[in-house]
Protein backbone atom coordinates (compact mmCIF):
# COMPACT_ATOMS: atom_id res chain seq x y z
CA UNK A 1 0.00 0.00 0.00
CA UNK A 2 1.76 3.42 -0.89
CA UNK A 3 2.06 6.00 1.70
CA UNK A 4 -0.76 8.99 1.12
CA UNK A 5 1.02 11.71 2.89
CA UNK A 6 4.36 10.60 1.05
CA UNK A 7 2.87 10.62 -2.51
CA UNK A 8 0.76 13.39 -1.73
CA UNK A 9 4.08 15.34 -0.81
CA UNK A 10 6.20 13.89 -3.55
CA UNK A 11 3.83 15.71 -5.42
CA UNK A 12 4.62 19.34 -7.11
CA UNK A 13 1.77 21.37 -6.51
CA UNK A 14 -0.08 22.06 -10.05
CA UNK A 15 -0.28 25.50 -11.08
CA UNK A 16 -4.40 25.48 -9.76
CA UNK A 17 -6.24 28.49 -10.25
CA UNK A 18 -7.18 30.30 -7.13
CA UNK A 19 -10.75 28.46 -5.28
CA UNK A 20 -11.99 32.02 -5.41
CA UNK A 21 -11.61 32.18 -9.34
CA UNK A 22 -12.59 28.79 -9.40
CA UNK A 23 -15.97 29.49 -7.61
CA UNK A 24 -16.41 32.73 -9.41
CA UNK A 25 -16.25 30.81 -13.27
CA UNK A 26 -18.15 27.82 -11.85
CA UNK A 27 -21.27 30.38 -10.93
CA UNK A 28 -20.80 32.07 -13.89
CA UNK A 29 -21.68 29.09 -15.87
CA UNK A 30 -24.11 27.21 -13.31
CA UNK A 31 -24.87 29.93 -11.36
CA UNK A 32 -25.91 29.63 -7.55
CA UNK A 33 -27.04 26.28 -6.64
CA UNK A 34 -24.58 23.55 -4.44
CA UNK A 35 -26.46 20.32 -3.58
CA UNK A 36 -25.59 18.88 -0.51
CA UNK A 37 -25.04 15.36 -0.45
CA UNK A 38 -26.51 13.97 3.00
CA UNK A 39 -27.60 10.10 3.25
CA UNK A 40 -29.84 10.73 6.15
CA UNK A 41 -31.04 6.96 6.35
CA UNK A 42 -34.84 7.93 6.32
CA UNK A 43 -33.51 9.10 2.74
CA UNK A 44 -31.40 6.32 1.91
CA UNK A 45 -34.80 4.23 2.99
CA UNK A 46 -37.06 6.38 0.61
CA UNK A 47 -34.53 5.92 -1.74
CA UNK A 48 -34.93 2.08 -1.75
CA UNK A 49 -31.30 1.71 -0.73
CA UNK A 50 -29.77 0.09 2.16
CA UNK A 51 -28.75 2.16 4.88
CA UNK A 52 -25.15 1.13 4.60
CA UNK A 53 -21.74 2.03 2.86
CA UNK A 54 -23.24 0.66 -0.31
CA UNK A 55 -26.57 2.42 0.17
CA UNK A 56 -24.74 5.55 0.68
CA UNK A 57 -22.37 4.80 -2.23
CA UNK A 58 -25.24 4.07 -4.84
CA UNK A 59 -27.12 7.60 -3.55
CA UNK A 60 -23.84 9.74 -3.64
CA UNK A 61 -23.21 8.29 -7.25
CA UNK A 62 -26.93 8.55 -8.84
CA UNK A 63 -26.84 11.90 -7.16
CA UNK A 64 -23.62 13.30 -9.06
CA UNK A 65 -25.07 12.09 -12.12
CA UNK A 66 -28.31 14.11 -12.22
CA UNK A 67 -26.16 17.04 -11.11
CA UNK A 68 -23.02 16.75 -13.76
CA UNK A 69 -23.14 19.69 -16.79
CA UNK A 70 -26.37 20.92 -14.66
CA UNK A 71 -24.93 22.13 -10.93
CA UNK A 72 -21.81 23.52 -10.28
CA UNK A 73 -21.05 22.55 -6.41
CA UNK A 74 -21.84 19.84 -4.44
CA UNK A 75 -21.18 19.45 -0.50
CA UNK A 76 -21.00 16.33 1.07
CA UNK A 77 -21.64 16.57 4.66
CA UNK A 78 -19.02 13.57 5.75
CA UNK A 79 -20.67 12.61 9.20
CA UNK A 80 -23.16 10.73 6.93
CA UNK A 81 -20.62 9.20 5.76
CA UNK A 82 -18.18 8.35 8.75
CA UNK A 83 -20.98 6.39 10.74
CA UNK A 84 -20.50 3.56 8.60
CA UNK A 85 -16.66 3.19 9.41
CA UNK A 86 -13.87 2.56 7.31
CA UNK A 87 -16.04 1.72 4.40
CA UNK A 88 -17.93 5.04 4.46
CA UNK A 89 -14.58 6.66 4.35
CA UNK A 90 -14.00 4.58 1.04
CA UNK A 91 -17.34 5.67 -0.30
CA UNK A 92 -16.27 9.45 0.32
CA UNK A 93 -13.03 9.38 -1.53
CA UNK A 94 -15.09 7.63 -4.33
CA UNK A 95 -18.24 10.13 -4.23
CA UNK A 96 -15.27 12.95 -4.41
CA UNK A 97 -13.22 11.57 -7.10
CA UNK A 98 -17.03 10.93 -9.02
CA UNK A 99 -18.27 14.82 -8.28
CA UNK A 100 -14.49 16.23 -9.13
CA UNK A 101 -14.60 13.97 -12.52
CA UNK A 102 -17.68 15.28 -13.42
CA UNK A 103 -16.34 19.01 -13.50
CA UNK A 104 -18.20 19.57 -9.82
CA UNK A 105 -16.42 21.45 -7.36
CA UNK A 106 -16.64 19.76 -4.34
CA UNK A 107 -16.80 21.43 -0.55
CA UNK A 108 -16.20 18.91 1.76
CA UNK A 109 -18.49 19.14 4.89
CA UNK A 110 -16.13 18.58 7.79
CA UNK A 111 -16.37 21.44 10.03
CA UNK A 112 -13.03 20.86 11.41
CA UNK A 113 -11.36 23.18 13.98
CA UNK A 114 -8.59 22.56 16.48
CA UNK A 115 -5.33 23.99 18.16
CA UNK A 116 -3.31 25.00 15.14
CA UNK A 117 -1.11 21.77 14.71
CA UNK A 118 -4.10 19.59 14.59
CA UNK A 119 -5.72 21.16 12.07
CA UNK A 120 -2.97 20.91 9.98
CA UNK A 121 -3.53 17.51 9.22
CA UNK A 122 -7.05 17.91 9.44
CA UNK A 123 -6.42 20.53 6.44
CA UNK A 124 -3.70 17.97 4.72
CA UNK A 125 -6.31 15.42 4.89
CA UNK A 126 -8.85 17.40 3.08
CA UNK A 127 -7.22 20.14 1.07
CA UNK A 128 -3.51 18.67 -0.12
CA UNK A 129 -3.42 17.46 -3.77
CA UNK A 130 -3.05 13.78 -4.43
CA UNK A 131 -4.69 12.69 -0.67
CA UNK A 132 -7.38 10.11 -0.79
CA UNK A 133 -9.93 12.94 0.82
CA UNK A 134 -8.91 15.61 -1.51
CA UNK A 135 -11.56 18.25 -2.42
CA UNK A 136 -11.70 22.07 -3.82
CA UNK A 137 -12.63 23.39 -0.54
CA UNK A 138 -14.02 22.62 3.71
CA UNK A 139 -15.62 23.92 6.18
CA UNK A 140 -13.86 24.95 9.01
CA UNK A 141 -14.25 26.04 12.87
CA UNK A 142 -13.08 29.18 14.23
CA UNK A 143 -14.39 28.52 17.90
CA UNK A 144 -10.71 27.77 18.56
CA UNK A 145 -9.77 30.94 16.90
CA UNK A 146 -9.61 32.73 13.47
CA UNK A 147 -5.55 32.59 13.84
CA UNK A 148 -5.53 28.85 14.43
CA UNK A 149 -6.01 28.83 10.31
CA UNK A 150 -2.68 29.78 9.82
CA UNK A 151 -1.63 26.58 7.94
CA UNK A 152 -5.29 26.35 6.00
CA UNK A 153 -4.93 29.59 5.04
CA UNK A 154 -1.58 29.10 3.53
CA UNK A 155 -2.86 26.11 1.69
CA UNK A 156 -5.38 27.53 -0.21
CA UNK A 157 -2.89 29.84 -1.87
CA UNK A 158 -0.64 26.83 -2.32
CA UNK A 159 -2.91 24.47 -3.65
CA UNK A 160 -5.90 26.52 -5.07
CA UNK A 161 -8.45 25.51 -2.64
CA UNK A 162 -10.90 27.13 0.02
CA UNK A 163 -12.33 27.07 3.25
CA UNK A 164 -15.49 28.01 4.56
CA UNK A 165 -15.73 29.64 8.23
CA UNK A 166 -18.70 28.80 10.47
CA UNK A 167 -19.75 32.54 11.16
CA UNK A 168 -23.27 33.09 11.52
CA UNK A 169 -24.64 29.10 11.30
CA UNK A 170 -28.10 28.39 10.51
CA UNK A 171 -29.39 26.31 13.53
CA UNK A 172 -31.41 28.25 16.11
CA UNK A 173 -28.92 27.17 19.39
CA UNK A 174 -26.35 28.74 17.47
CA UNK A 175 -27.39 32.70 18.77
CA UNK A 176 -26.32 32.51 22.25
CA UNK A 177 -22.45 31.75 20.53
CA UNK A 178 -22.25 33.58 17.96
CA UNK A 179 -24.29 37.05 19.15
CA UNK A 180 -22.31 37.71 21.64
CA UNK A 181 -19.76 40.48 21.65
CA UNK A 182 -16.57 40.99 22.17
CA UNK A 183 -15.04 43.67 24.56
CA UNK A 184 -11.97 45.80 23.70
CA UNK A 185 -10.85 47.34 26.88
CA UNK A 186 -14.28 49.33 27.95
CA UNK A 187 -15.81 49.38 24.49
CA UNK A 188 -18.01 47.10 23.09
CA UNK A 189 -17.10 45.59 20.05
CA UNK A 190 -18.38 43.10 17.22
CA UNK A 191 -20.51 40.20 17.74
CA UNK A 192 -18.10 36.98 17.22
CA UNK A 193 -20.24 36.38 14.02
CA UNK A 194 -19.20 39.64 12.91
CA UNK A 195 -15.37 39.65 13.79
CA UNK A 196 -15.27 36.00 12.15
CA UNK A 197 -17.23 37.34 9.04
CA UNK A 198 -14.67 40.55 8.94
CA UNK A 199 -11.49 38.66 9.21
CA UNK A 200 -12.30 36.65 6.20
CA UNK A 201 -12.76 39.54 4.41
CA UNK A 202 -9.66 40.85 5.47
CA UNK A 203 -7.82 37.92 4.72
CA UNK A 204 -9.45 37.74 0.75
CA UNK A 205 -8.45 41.97 0.56
CA UNK A 206 -4.75 41.40 1.74
CA UNK A 207 -4.64 38.21 -0.54
CA UNK A 208 -6.38 39.82 -3.66
CA UNK A 209 -4.32 39.43 -6.76
CA UNK A 210 -6.26 40.93 -8.68
CA UNK A 211 -8.92 38.25 -7.79
CA UNK A 212 -13.02 39.01 -8.14
CA UNK A 213 -13.82 36.31 -5.65
CA UNK A 214 -11.10 35.60 -2.58
CA UNK A 215 -10.82 31.60 -1.15
CA UNK A 216 -12.06 32.04 1.91
CA UNK A 217 -15.25 32.08 2.59
CA UNK A 218 -18.04 32.18 5.55
CA UNK A 219 -20.89 30.19 6.09
CA UNK A 220 -24.05 32.28 7.15
CA UNK A 221 -27.19 30.20 7.42
CA UNK A 222 -30.20 32.01 5.55
CA UNK A 223 -32.21 31.56 8.71
CA UNK A 224 -30.24 34.12 10.09
CA UNK A 225 -30.96 38.18 11.35
CA UNK A 226 -27.62 39.20 10.22
CA UNK A 227 -28.75 42.57 11.52
CA UNK A 228 -28.82 41.40 14.89
CA UNK A 229 -25.28 39.19 14.35
CA UNK A 230 -24.06 42.58 12.73
CA UNK A 231 -22.25 41.10 10.04
CA UNK A 232 -21.70 44.00 7.60
CA UNK A 233 -22.66 42.65 3.82
CA UNK A 234 -21.22 45.56 1.88
CA UNK A 235 -17.85 44.30 3.95
CA UNK A 236 -17.94 40.96 2.46
CA UNK A 237 -18.85 43.01 -0.81
CA UNK A 238 -15.85 44.53 -1.30
CA UNK A 239 -13.67 42.49 -4.06
CA UNK A 240 -12.60 40.66 -3.72
CA UNK A 241 -15.74 39.54 -2.79
CA UNK A 242 -15.95 36.42 0.13
CA UNK A 243 -18.47 33.66 -1.01
CA UNK A 244 -20.97 32.97 1.19
CA UNK A 245 -22.07 29.35 1.87
CA UNK A 246 -25.43 29.39 2.61
CA UNK A 247 -27.56 26.68 4.08
CA UNK A 248 -30.82 26.83 5.23
CA UNK A 249 -32.72 26.94 2.44
CA UNK A 250 -35.55 24.54 1.90
CA UNK A 251 -36.16 21.85 4.60
CA UNK A 252 -35.04 24.31 7.59
CA UNK A 253 -37.57 27.05 6.14
CA UNK A 254 -35.76 29.55 4.45
CA UNK A 255 -36.68 30.59 0.65
CA UNK A 256 -34.82 30.01 -2.03
CA UNK A 257 -37.07 33.62 -3.94
CA UNK A 258 -35.65 35.79 -0.99
CA UNK A 259 -32.25 35.30 -1.43
CA UNK A 260 -31.52 38.92 -2.17
CA UNK A 261 -33.87 40.14 0.54
CA UNK A 262 -31.72 37.93 3.38
CA UNK A 263 -28.52 39.04 1.22
CA UNK A 264 -28.58 41.88 0.18
CA UNK A 265 -25.11 43.29 -1.21
CA UNK A 266 -23.52 39.75 -0.70
CA UNK A 267 -26.36 37.97 -2.46
CA UNK A 268 -24.43 37.76 -5.85
CA UNK A 269 -21.75 35.44 -3.78
CA UNK A 270 -23.86 33.12 -2.26
CA UNK A 271 -23.79 29.57 -2.71
CA UNK A 272 -27.09 28.27 -1.63
CA UNK A 273 -27.70 25.08 -0.50
CA UNK A 274 -30.10 22.67 -0.23
CA UNK A 275 -29.72 19.22 0.54
CA UNK A 276 -33.06 17.78 2.31
CA UNK A 277 -35.32 19.85 -0.18
CA UNK A 278 -34.14 18.48 -3.46
CA UNK A 279 -33.38 15.00 -1.33
CA UNK A 280 -36.72 14.37 -0.26
CA UNK A 281 -38.37 14.02 -3.63
CA UNK A 282 -36.25 10.54 -4.36
CA UNK A 283 -34.50 9.52 -7.18
CA UNK A 284 -37.15 9.58 -9.85
CA UNK A 285 -37.97 13.21 -8.61
CA UNK A 286 -35.08 14.73 -8.35
CA UNK A 287 -34.69 16.17 -12.20
CA UNK A 288 -37.71 18.16 -11.71
CA UNK A 289 -36.97 19.68 -7.86
CA UNK A 290 -33.19 20.60 -9.31
CA UNK A 291 -35.32 22.67 -12.57
CA UNK A 292 -37.77 24.37 -9.71
CA UNK A 293 -34.53 25.49 -8.03
CA UNK A 294 -32.96 26.52 -10.81
CA UNK A 295 -35.83 28.60 -11.88
CA UNK A 296 -36.72 30.26 -8.83
CA UNK A 297 -32.99 31.19 -8.29
CA UNK A 298 -32.92 32.65 -12.00
CA UNK A 299 -35.61 34.66 -11.36
CA UNK A 300 -34.43 35.58 -8.05
CA UNK A 301 -31.34 36.72 -9.52
CA UNK A 302 -33.09 38.19 -12.83
O1 LIG B 1 -21.64 24.15 7.09
C1 LIG B 1 -22.76 23.75 6.72
O2 LIG B 1 -22.91 23.31 5.62
C2 LIG B 1 -23.91 23.97 7.60
C3 LIG B 1 -23.83 25.07 8.42
C4 LIG B 1 -24.98 25.52 9.06
O3 LIG B 1 -24.97 26.56 9.69
N1 LIG B 1 -26.13 24.82 8.93
C5 LIG B 1 -26.21 23.68 8.18
O4 LIG B 1 -27.31 23.13 8.06
N2 LIG B 1 -25.08 23.21 7.56
C6 LIG B 1 -25.12 21.95 6.79
O5 LIG B 1 -25.90 22.20 5.61
C7 LIG B 1 -26.72 21.08 5.31
C8 LIG B 1 -28.17 21.50 5.37
O6 LIG B 1 -28.97 20.47 4.92
P1 LIG B 1 -30.53 20.66 4.61
O7 LIG B 1 -31.12 21.34 5.79
O8 LIG B 1 -30.99 19.24 4.46
O9 LIG B 1 -30.63 21.44 3.33
C9 LIG B 1 -26.32 19.99 6.30
O10 LIG B 1 -25.30 19.21 5.69
C10 LIG B 1 -25.75 20.74 7.48
O11 LIG B 1 -24.77 20.00 8.17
Amino acid sequence: MSDPIETASNTAAPATPAFGERLASTMDKYGHLCVGIDPHTYLLERWGLPVSAVGAHEFGLRIIEKLAGRVGIVKPQVAFYERFGANGYRVLEDVFTAARDAGLLVIADVKRGDVGSTLEAYSEAWLTPGMPLEADAMTINPYQGFDTFKKPLEMTEQYGKGLFALAATSNPESASVQTARRVRGTQEGRTVAGGIAARAALWNREHAEGRTKGSVGVVIGATVDLERLDIDVDDLATEPDTPILAPGFGHQGADVADVRRIFGASAPNVIVNSSRGLLQHGLEGLDAAIDEQLAVLERAFA
